[in-house]
């Protein structure tokens, strides 16, 4: 596979070139991955479990170190970028501890915490951060609650408020969706819209196939290395969905009575939400032929 256009006249975004991560026990995580994203997008970042997706976010907020290769965000070193808090990670549900007897309001403080001095005390400035943070995503009525009792979705919307209160330009999410129903999928999905325009830069590892071409306008495929990056419709083919998941992704093809039909429709599902292939092409959800009674786009 190859990489599709690098959008080399764009701003910058996040540029990723010939990374290599080596855990400590010899693991090697990421050998020699590249890719690139402009200002302005969502990038989807799609593997099997235990392809490097978390290792990649580490590695962009300096958790752990490179062996090789070189990661620029903003066309500055990612340290650099980290430094002037630009970068936020809201990371898995796994890896918080929810017993932590902290407020939802206190979560979201923290992303103040890189613009207040070093006694950390709120300003102004900081509670309106929040509060807009917290508006953004719809939480200001649990935002004295614990955040031990919020919903698995309501956790997911409270890092995400956490990022928007740091007024971070780069987002990095990791599995957002997984644990999380339609309606707030769909909610996150348009404020991540509304950040794009923006001008931010989001990277989304996801296991739902589905959802990726209607949200994310690029897509890196990864399996150790990056295997293809780009537009997601470059991305997003059979063959490349194919050698990145192996015989890991269940894949359907319809079996319809109208012949041309039963060739061209295919699935592709790796988690909750499947992806729809017509023909080549790999559907968003509001395209799909039949949702407004028309053939849809072909
Ligand atoms: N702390 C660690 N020490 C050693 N090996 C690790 C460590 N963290 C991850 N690995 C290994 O590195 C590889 C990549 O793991 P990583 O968590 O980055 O994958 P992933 O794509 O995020 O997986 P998933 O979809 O399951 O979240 C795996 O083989 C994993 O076992």
């Amino acid at each position: 596979m190859t990489a599709s256009n690098p959008a080399a006249a764009e701003a910058p975004g996040i540029c990723v070139e010939g990374a290599s991560v080596t855990y400590r026990n010899g693991q090697q995580a990421l050998r020699d991955a590249s890719f690139r994203t402009p200002a302005g997008s969502i990038t989807a970042l799609v593997g099997v479990n235990g392809s490097g997706k978390s290792t990649l976010f580490k590695a962009i907020m300096g958790f752990v170190k490179l062996a090789g290769g070189r990661i620029a965000v903003l066309g500055m070193p990612a340290r650099e970028a980290l430094r002037r808090k630009l970068i936020a990670y809201v990371p898995q549900s796994e890896d918080v501890d929810w017993n932590f007897p902290v407020l939802v309001e206190d979560v979201v403080m923290m992303g103040r915490y890189g613009h207040m001095g070093w006694m950390r005390r709120p300003g102004p400035a900081d509670r309106r951060a929040v509060d807009a943070a917290l508006a953004r995503v719809g939480l200001e009525a649990l935002r004295t609650r614990q955040i031990g009792e919020l919903s698995g979705g309501q956790q997911k919307r409270v890092f995400l408020a956490r990022a928007l209160a740091q007024d971070a330009r780069v987002i990095l999410l990791d599995e957002p969706f997984t644990g999380v129903d339609v309606t707030t999928e769909d909610a996150i999905i348009a404020l991540l819209g509304q950040l794009r325009q923006e001008g931010r830069v989001m990277l989304v590892s996801t296991h739902n196939l589905g959802s990726v071409p209607e949200f994310c306008d690029r897509a890196v495929l990864l399996n150790r290395t990056v295997l293809a990056y780009g537009r997601t419709a470059d991305v997003f083919t059979r063959a490349n969905l194919q050698a990145a998941f192996g015989g890991v992704l269940r894949h359907f093809a319809l079996s319809e009575t109208d012949e041309r039909r039963a060739q061209a429709v295919g699935i592709f599902s790796d988690d909750e939400r499947p992806l729809v292939f017509y023909g080549d092409l790999a559907t968003a959800r509001e395209h799909r032929p039949g949702r407004d009674g028309t053939e849809g786009e072909q």
